[in-house]
């Protein structure tokens, strides 16, 4: 009686009565995490599809520890409940108090940043580890920054991480603009379905 009660109050109480997945973005400082959010839940409001093209811009502050969305895209079967970590050297040590309950990451690489890739190599490979050999919370790598000339590309950037090291988590790669608003409802949508097939 008191479990279905108390089950009973939790489905009229909650605020996230749609199924919700929850993931967090994650990658090193200014890597775009925050404009990534920020964009897809403008493409999501606007119910604009992937081949969207932005001009307005998308102004963000450096995120201290960490920052929460949610976004449920039209049509998707599944709501995100996103947090958007920071990525600055002393926040990047508290990642890891963030890994428990998680379907999904999102690591968002400045590709335009070659000089910080075997950092960013480093931080992935870390986390990887950290998630534990036999997990299988998918991880999807956002080649970030692509509206640059010279930006790191997916075949170099797959062997710039060693993407290949990375054997217990199913990973995969989209090439993206948080600026434009090109990639990422692909990469979202991708996110989605395999969280949706996982469960
Ligand atoms: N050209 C270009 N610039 C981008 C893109 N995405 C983000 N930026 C810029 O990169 C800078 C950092 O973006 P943020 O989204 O604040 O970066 P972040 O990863 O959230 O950084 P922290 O919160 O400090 O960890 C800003 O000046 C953004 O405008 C992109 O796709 N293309
Ligand atoms: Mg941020």
């Amino acid at each position: 009686m008191g479990v279905v009660l108390s089950s009973k109050i939790r489905h009229i109480c909650s605020p996230y009565d749609e199924p919700s997945a929850r993931i967090i973005i994650i990658g090193l400082n200014s890597a775009g995490k925050t404009t990534l959010v920020q964009r897809f839940k403008n493409l999501v409001d606007l119910q604009l599809n992937i081949h969207a093209s932005f001009i307005e811009h998308i102004k963000t502050e450096p995120t201290f520890v960490y920052q929460i969305e949610t976004v449920h895209p039209r049509l998707a079967p599944l709501a995100f409940n996103i947090w958007d970590l920071g990525g600055q050297e002393k926040t990047r040590e508290l990642w890891r108090f963030y890994l428990t309950g998680i379907q999904g990451v999102v690591f968002v690489i400045d590709c335009h940043d070659e000089q910080r890739i075997q950092l960013a190599r480093n931080e992935l490979l870390d986390l990887s580890k950290k998630l534990g050999r036999s997990s299988t919370i998918p991880i999807v790598i956002a080649a970030n920054k692509q509206d640059l000339s010279h930006s790191l590309r997916k075949e170099e950037l797959i062997k710039k991480l060693s993407l290949t090291k990375i054997q217990s988590n199913e990973w995969k790669i989209f090439e993206m603009s948080a600026h434009t608003g090109g990639g990422v409802m692909e990469m979202f949508s991708y996110l989605s379905e395999i969280i949706h097939n996982h469960q």
